[in-house]
């Protein structure tokens, strides 16, 4: 480590705190993340089988691991530097996006997401603290790290973020697929136009409970799959008609929202990959190069990101292209998602359903805020300062201890890392797995640094 020269800490997550350093030999400022536990042999360095993976993803859009160190013990990350994480530019603005600073933005994390899903990856845990900016360039970060589920406190005040979290996973699906990264990224790009959170859940009930009143409840047209898994662990959906989207994003576009409506579909199935995103016509101003044509567009220097669609329209034949049109990709190979892809078995949650049957009566009304409110344009940075405004609360809390599947000990719950969709990583997951659980009667925070 002494080839670093650590400037300042400029994060702290759930396993490791971040610092901006200098490289003494190059001069090339990184972020090195340091892992709060120790790592006593490089056989105890539990995720490096996934950290190989992530060296290897190479994406104008991802967050570059260059180095891991064990050293003294302590493991580092060395990633490159970003300045910003999405949640501080929005913390800190006093004006709304433009929109097409959320169509620049959304259109790299769509490009970024494609490309892992075309590897058979996916996040799992994308958030605007997450999504990390250098000027116009946005980078998924925090994926493929170590996750050490039996790591002891200091952890235990911060309680990872349901906001983002997609329905089957809240109804504890054993089968989730990438599409729970495009659930996210529905909220996360309404967020992007209001400022506030889409669904400020304030614990796993809520959480349900505020999907429910923005998006409507679900029935056996619109995810006859999640009213089954409800019934498993003897949840009654609370009864909400859907809210228009743009009475809710009223600065966002007829294509936003459209986007937006079909990212934060119930049924998984019925969210669009993250191909099928690039393709929708919110993204009509931007060029998107499909995989399998990139050597050919790489001749004319397209930046990575966003350009003007001049090309490759032909191919487009995804969910979104033309009018709308239903029908799966043909002609771009890229489009096509391995069945194995959207289906395959994840992970196996460890649940704990002895008081689910307290749902039943729990769940019927949201906490707080009953109905999600349209953003006060006027004012959108108090959002997040203002704790009961970010759903937290003293009925919250008290919702809190009636979460589903609650009854769990307050621990950290496995939620793999970023892994090969539809694989099941058996005994690995457990230390793949991060902290997802959130210990009853804990309220949300967000934890960051500078
Ligand atoms: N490459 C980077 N450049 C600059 N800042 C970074 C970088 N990586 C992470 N950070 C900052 O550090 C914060 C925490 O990083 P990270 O999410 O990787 O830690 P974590 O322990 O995995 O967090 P979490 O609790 O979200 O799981 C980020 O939100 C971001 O603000």
């Amino acid at each position: 480590m002494e080839r670093y020269k650590i400037i300042k800490e400029v994060g702290d997550g759930t396993f490791g705190s971040v610092w901006r350093a200098i490289n003494k030999q190059t001069g090339e400022v990184v972020a090195i993340k340091k892992m709060k536990r120790k790592y006593y042999s490089w056989e105890e360095c539990i995720n490096l089988r996934e950290v190989k993976s992530l060296r290897k993803m190479n994406h104008p859009n991802i967050v570059k691991l260059k180095e891991v160190i064990r050293e003294n013990d302590i493991l580092y990350f060395v990633f490159e530097y970003m300045e910003y994480n999405l949640y501080q530019l929005m913390k800190d603005r006093g004006k709304l996006f433009s929109e097409s600073e959320v169509r620049n933005w959304c259109f790299q994390v769509f490009q970024a997401l494609s490309y892992m899903q075309q590897r058979g990856y996916f996040h799992r845990d994308l958030k605007p603290e997450n999504l990390l900016v250098t000027k116009n360039l946005i980078k998924i970060a925090d994926f493929g790290l170590a996750r050490e589920i039996y790591s002891e406190p200091p952890y235990t005040e911060y309680v990872s973020t349901r906001w983002y979290r997609a329905p089957e996973v809240l109804l504890q699906s054993s089968t989730y697929n990438s599409a729970v990264d495009m659930w996210a990224m529905g909220a996360i790009m309404a967020e992007l136009f209001t400022l506030r959170p889409l669904f400020p859940g304030s614990s796993e009930a809520d959480e349900i409970c505020k999907i429910c009143s923005v998006i409507g409840s679900p029935n056996e047209n619109t995810w006859a799959e999640g009213l089954q898994l409800a019934n498993l662990i003897k949840y009654q959906f609370p009864q909400y008609p859907s809210v228009h989207l743009s009475v809710l994003i009223p600065s966002a576009s007829k294509d936003a929202i459209s986007l937006i409506t079909s990212l934060c579909s119930w049924d998984p199935n019925k969210r669009p990959t993250a191909v099928e995103a690039l393709q929708h016509p919110f993204f009509q101003s931007c060029y998107y190069v499909p995989p399998s044509l990139r050597s050919r567009a790489a001749v004319h220097k397209t930046p990575p990101s966003v350009g003007t669609r001049r090309a490759l329209e032909q191919k487009s034949t995804g969910r979104f292209s033309g009018a709308l049109s239903n029908s799966k990709p043909t002609s771009n190979p890229s489009a096509k998602i391995q069945p194995s892809l959207r289906t395959g078995v994840q992970r196996k949650l460890e649940m704990d359903y002895q008081e689910a049957s307290k749902n039943d009566k729990s769940v019927k009304t949201c906490a707080k805020q009953p109905r999600y409110r349209p953003p006060a344009r006027n004012s959108p940075t108090s959002l997040y300062t203002d704790r009961a405004a970010r759903g937290v609360s003293d009925t919250a809390e008290k919702l809190s201890q009636i979460t589903i599947g609650s009854g769990r000990q307050p621990v950290r719950q496995p939620v793999p890392s970023p892994m090969m969709a539809g694989g099941w990583h058996g005994q690995s997951d457990m230390f793949l797995g991060r902290s997802q659980e959130i210990p009853s009667g804990r309220s949300y925070s967000r934890k960051v640094v500078g």
